[in-house]
């Protein structure tokens, strides 16, 4: 309680309630997460930029009528993940369209040219790929996913994730950034969560801030996420996503999220999910790393030594020893760490030979499989 309030039905607070919900927030993280702040260095493997929704915010999604349209080969997933392998990634991020063959019967007839009816199938058989011919360890950034999906992916994935983004139905309005974007249904959505918890996959969803959303709808997204975690106990990570205004689209120009906000909500996250989670924040769409790290964060998920941020690609990677000496000066150790969090190194969340081989690259590289 701040000024008799509670935390967090403060729409607008002042800069008084802020710095007091801040310390609280570093609070909670200094007593589960220390002072270590970790990132997972990864390789971007976009395999396939064509979806079947059409979200207002995104630059990603390329249309099969577009020349830029493709589905990655196994030629070019090899190299790119050769070319991470070589330069010590160890997590390959596979982040894809959702199911354009559905829509799309131009995608549907490039998928079959490749010996595929199913974009997933096509994505399981890269990732075991992966598994078989690199050192890397597939995380699934796939978008919605049933049951018979997740218990594809599991055997050949050491993580997956997909964010709930928001649970307002306004936004899948006409004019509204989900519209005509069925992956972007909220009950699909946490369906989905649930799938995963289900199934025991150690899983990443988190926030879009600014995309429409009020400030109950962050609650109760945020809410949402906590009460499947406590019936599964499988969500390892939460990110908070500021939404980035790009030229070309429908939200080209709504006003991005200010400092404030995204404090606000860090905090927000912090002081109501399970002090277990780690809660992440991209490094590389804001600059405010030290107000970052004061409101809570113990993570700032894959940074790629190669390859861009496909989905905000005009937001370049920090140098990573910059970024090191920012957490210093603020009292945090940088440490890098695998896709999977060490509390979730065990055979029921992940297949058994890749618990091995999460562990040797671990061993191999020093990483964290512990926290003090
Ligand atoms: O480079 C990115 N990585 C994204 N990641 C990867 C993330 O940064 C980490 O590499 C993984 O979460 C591993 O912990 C996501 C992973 C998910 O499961 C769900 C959503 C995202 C979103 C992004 C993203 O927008 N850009
Ligand atoms: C991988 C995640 O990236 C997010 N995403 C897509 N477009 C944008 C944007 N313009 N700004 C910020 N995040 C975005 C979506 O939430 C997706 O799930
Ligand atoms: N299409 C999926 C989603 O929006 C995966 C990342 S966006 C490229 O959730
Ligand atoms: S954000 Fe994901 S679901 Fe939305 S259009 Fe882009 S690729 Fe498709």
């Amino acid at each position: 309680m701040l000024n008799n309030k509670h935390w967090y039905d403060m729409e607008f607070a002042d800069s008084e309630d802020l710095h007091a919900l801040i310390l609280e927030a570093g609070k909670v993280r200094d007593s589960y997460w220390g002072d270590t702040v970790t990132y997972s260095r990864k390789v971007f493997v976009p395999l396939t930029n064509m979806c079947r929704d059409e979200c207002g915010y995104c630059t990603f999604v390329k249309h099969p009528d577009n020349p830029a349209a493709n589905i990655m080969t196994l030629s070019s997933v090899s190299e790119t993940l050769r070319a991470g392998d070589q330069l010590g990634c160890k997590e390959a991020l596979f982040s894809l369209g959702e199911k354009p063959e559905l829509r799309y019967p131009k995608a549907a007839n490039m998928l079959n040219a490749l010996g595929y009816v199913r974009m997933l199938d096509y994505l399981r058989d890269m990732c075991e790929f992966t598994l078989r011919e690199t050192n890397l360890i597939p995380h699934v950034n796939a978008g919605t996913l049933t049951e018979t999906e997740i218990k594809q992916l599991k055997p050949v994935s050491a993580s997956m994730g997909m964010m709930l983004e928001s649970l307002s139905m306004q936004l899948m309005r006409r004019g509204g950034p989900h519209y005509r974007c069925p992956d972007k249904s909220p009950k699909l959505r946490l369906q989905t969560l649930e799938n995963a918890g289900k199934h025991q996959v150690p899983f990443t969803t988190g926030l879009l801030i600014g995309i429409g959303e009020t400030w109950q709808d962050r609650i109760d997204a945020l809410l949402a996420i906590n009460d499947i975690h406590r019936q599964h106990g499988h969500i390892q990570e939460v990110i908070i996503q500021n939404f980035k205004a790009k030229p070309g689209t429908a939200m080209a120009s709504v006003i991005e999220p200010d400092i404030d906000e995204m404090l606000k909500t860090l905090a927000v996250a912090r002081l109501l999910l399970d002090p277990s989670i780690s809660l992440q924040a991209p490094p590389n769409l804001q600059q405010h790393h030290s107000d970052y790290l004061a409101a809570g964060i113990n993570d700032w998920g894959g940074i790629s030594p190669l390859t861009q941020d496909f989905i905000n690609p005009e937001c370049a990677w920090p140098n990573i020893d910059t970024l090191a000496e920012s957490c210093t000066a603020k009292g945090f150790q940088l440490r890098e760490r695998l896709t999977v969090y060490p509390d979730y190194l065990t055979s029921e969340y992940v297949d058994a030979s890749i618990i091995n081989r999460l562990i040797a690259s671990a061993d191999v590289s020093g990483l964290v499989t512990t926290f003090s």
